[in-house]
């Protein structure tokens, strides 16, 4: 499950920009570079389509209501699920995605980017990927595919192999810079 990859570098942590997260995934709720379509405005409210939220073949939606609290600098395993594109929003405060690109993690593609609240990310099936926060205890609405969480709760519980992810294990760290 977990392939081995020696390798250090800082990351810096990025703001989200669309354009900068693009290999990795979509940013939600970014203006968008065209009109906002299909979207609608009143004086009461607006509302515009931001993603089309793709499960992969046969998978079922799911939303998960995730807490993340580990604030360490030192990154040494990322996440990648095969199927299906994952969404994270957060709501009570920042987090620190960090991600990467390949079929392992390539040294060359590791980024960290702040995620604000009031912004999200949609990350790409195999976009590898772990999430670390500044501060305390961060809550976010994950967007995921339910085949997916019942195969990691599988897999990390009762050490099942997993079928729709896999872990890799890196090493480098974020900086403040
Ligand atoms: N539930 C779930 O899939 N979680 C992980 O992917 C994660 O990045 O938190």
């Amino acid at each position: 499950m977990t392939d081995a990859i020696a390798f250090t570098h800082l990351l810096p942590m990025l703001p989200l920009h669309a354009q900068s997260f693009a290999p990795y995934g979509t940013v939600l709720g970014a203006p968008p570079a065209g009109p906002l379509v299909p979207a609608f405005h009143s004086v009461g409210t607006d509302f515009w389509q931001t993603h089309v939220f793709n499960t992969g073949v046969g998978g079922e939606p799911e939303f998960l209501w995730v807490r993340y609290r580990d604030h360490s600098v030192a990154i040494g395993v990322l996440e990648v699920h095969h199927l299906t594109e994952q969404a994270i929003v957060p709501l009570t405060g920042e987090i620190i995605q960090i991600v990467a690109t390949g079929d392992t993690p390539d040294p060359a593609s590791f980024r960290a980017f702040r995620v604000p609240v009031g912004l999200g990310i949609c990350m790409r099936p195999g976009c590898w990927h772990t999430t670390r926060v500044t501060g305390g205890e961060v809550t976010c609405l994950m967007a995921t595919r339910r085949s997916t969480t019942t195969d990691l709760i599988g897999h990390f519980s009762h050490a099942l192999p997993a079928a729709e992810s896999a872990l890799a294990s890196v090493r480098t760290r974020i900086t403040c810079a």
